[in-house]
């Protein structure tokens, strides 16, 4: 049975070192969170799995890792600066700022029905009540005040200030002087980076359409209300796929990738049935996309939340960043650009002529997806003996660990020695991770390992080398089986090829 609550993985996470408050021994800074020893291997794995699928296996994609931080026009002409904000209120009360619908969405039904008739809306359409609060700033702080929101911080009813925007994104000054020219944003996102490479990547790889892009990266968004542990954070990576494709072909794509990324998801560990399909209604579209199918996960104590969105952003992102716009026959609505020195388009794959594709945009969240995984990996057992185990029953490639190798006695040198030469050997595989586990008490190794999700451990003790009761069990070590608990005895000369066939 997967985690039940946010807790739970709060406090394995913590426990055994996949993931830390950052900035923690100076109390700790909001927002950012650190990636301990085994916290690493499983983001890797993840993305490396998503690298995989994404771009190995497929003949019709590139990569690509563009820089962090990024000119102003880049943001300004993919209308960042303009429009990626999101409304916040203050409580007059203590100062504390809280992101408007966060604040409204966490309040008692009551007290949330109450906002909605004020702003003359049904509770029901929750976003209509939002876009309301946000059209009429006066009237939405009076009504939170009358219906009684409550601070969330200190319990009490707030004094509301009216609604405002806040640009989420963080700037910073570039070079040693900080004028009011020399500065530039951490990406908010890292699809940008893909966009502003466009024409690099088609001339420099003669790709036609249809064809993408993927990138894994960090982006930065200054959250009002980062929350929910790594669900919603300030310093996010992302798995971002661009792919062009020719007018009229995009609605076709986007089912596809619909597919695609249902069946990736599913091959993690992080089943179709847990993740519900959300056709993002018109209204609350973002202002480049034509259609948006957000994936709303499951999460334990949140509750159905997005873990990737899938959007057909038209010709938006290339029309907006590209020279001699009016002569391109765009489709979407831009904002004049006369800062560009490149043309974004690329042969019509049947008329040859210059055409800006469109594009369908995969973007999904590595910090959320750790979180399903997890969540999914996560079981609790009740042994025959009556006891309880917690096991992370990940998928072997994502496991940060692939096998333990554990010598019986830690103070015998030749249990240890041959414990570390296997080890040495298994490493040589290329299997990921192998570890040699010598902190003496076997049955504690063990319920490390479940709890970390090592898919194998192998044992060596007496009988390996010799000193046993059988000598039938001379070179043969013990290998224990994560998931059913099953031990077997194999031949050392046999532990790679039996390792490889499990793992690979
Ligand atoms: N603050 C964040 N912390 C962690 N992951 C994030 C954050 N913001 C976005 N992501 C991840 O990046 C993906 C793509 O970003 P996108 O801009 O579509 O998110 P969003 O719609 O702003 O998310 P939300 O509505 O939850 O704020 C999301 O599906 C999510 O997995």
């Amino acid at each position: 049975m997967p985690a039940t609550s946010m807790e739970e993985l709060v406090s394995l996470c913590k426990r055994r070192g996949f993931i830390f408050q950052g900035s923690e021994i100076y109390g700790g800074l909001q927002g950012f969170y650190d990636y301990g020893p085994l916290g690493v291997e499983l983001k890797n794995n993840i993305k490396a799995a998503w690298w995989r699928t994404n771009v190995y296996e497929r003949d019709d994609m590139e990569g690509l890792d563009a820089s962090i931080i990024m000119h102003r026009q880049v943001l300004r002409h993919s209308g960042h600066e303009a429009t990626f904000s999101d409304p916040m209120v203050d409580n007059k009360k203590n100062n504390k700022r809280y992101r408007l619908d966060h604040l409204v969405k966490d309040q008692k039904a009551d007290v949330i029905a109450k906002v909605a008739e004020a702003m003359g809306q049904s509770a029901e359409n929750f976003p209509a009540v939002v876009a309301a609060l946000n059209a009429n700033p006066a009237q939405a702080s009076e009504a939170l005040r009358a219906a009684g929101v409550r601070d969330p911080f200190s319990g009490e009813v707030g004094e509301w200030t009216e609604p405002k925007p806040f640009n989420m994104m963080f700037k910073t000054t570039i070079g040693p002087v900080a004028d009011d020219e020399s500065y530039g944003y951490l990406r908010p996102e890292t699809a940008q980076g893909i966009f502003t490479n466009f024409k690099n990547v088609v001339d420099s790889t003669s790709r036609r359409l249809p064809f993408g892009i993927a990138q894994i990266g960090k982006a930065f968004r200054n959250e009002i209300t980062p929350r929910n542990f790594i669900f919603r954070v300030r310093e996010l990576e992302q798995m971002e796929i661009e792919f062009f494709c020719t007018p009229g072909t995009d609605e076709d794509w986007h089912e596809k990738w619909l597919e695609a990324r249902l069946s990736w998801w599913e091959a993690q560990g992080v089943p179709r049935s847990k993740i519900e399909i959300l056709d993002v209604p018109k209204e609350d579209l973002a202002h480049y996309s034509k259609r948006t199918y957000d994936l709303m996960y499951d999460y334990p104590t949140l509750g159905h939340e997005e873990i990737e969105g899938i959007a057909n952003r038209s010709d938006y992102d290339l029309g907006s960043h590209t020279k001699n716009q009016s002569e391109l026959g765009l489709v979407a609505r831009v904002e004049e650009n006369l800062d560009s020195i490149a043309k974004l388009t690329i042969p019509h794959p049947e008329t040859n002529k210059p055409v800006v594709p469109f594009v369908i945009e995969p973007s999904a969240g590595v910090d959320r997806a750790m979180l399903a995984v997890l969540s999914e990996a996560f079981t609790k057992e009740t042994l025959e003996n009556g006891n309880e185990r917690i096991v992370l029953k990940l998928k072997p490639h994502l496991a940060p660990i692939k096998v333990a190798v554990i010598p019986l006695a830690r103070n015998k040198a030749e249990l240890v020695d041959l414990a570390r030469s296997i080890k040495n050997d298994l490493q040589k595989l290329g299997l990921g991770r192998i570890l040699l586990e010598d902190s003496g008490n076997i049955g504690k190794a063990y319920r490390r390992h479940d709890e970390v999700g090592t898919p194998y451990c192998v044992t060596v003790d007496f009988d390996t080398v010799g000193k046993g009761e059988d000598a039938s069990l001379t070179d043969t070590v013990t290998i224990r089986d994560r998931d059913t608990l099953a031990q077997e005895r194999v031949k050392i000369s046999d532990l790679s090829s039996y390792l490889q066939a499990k793992l690979r």
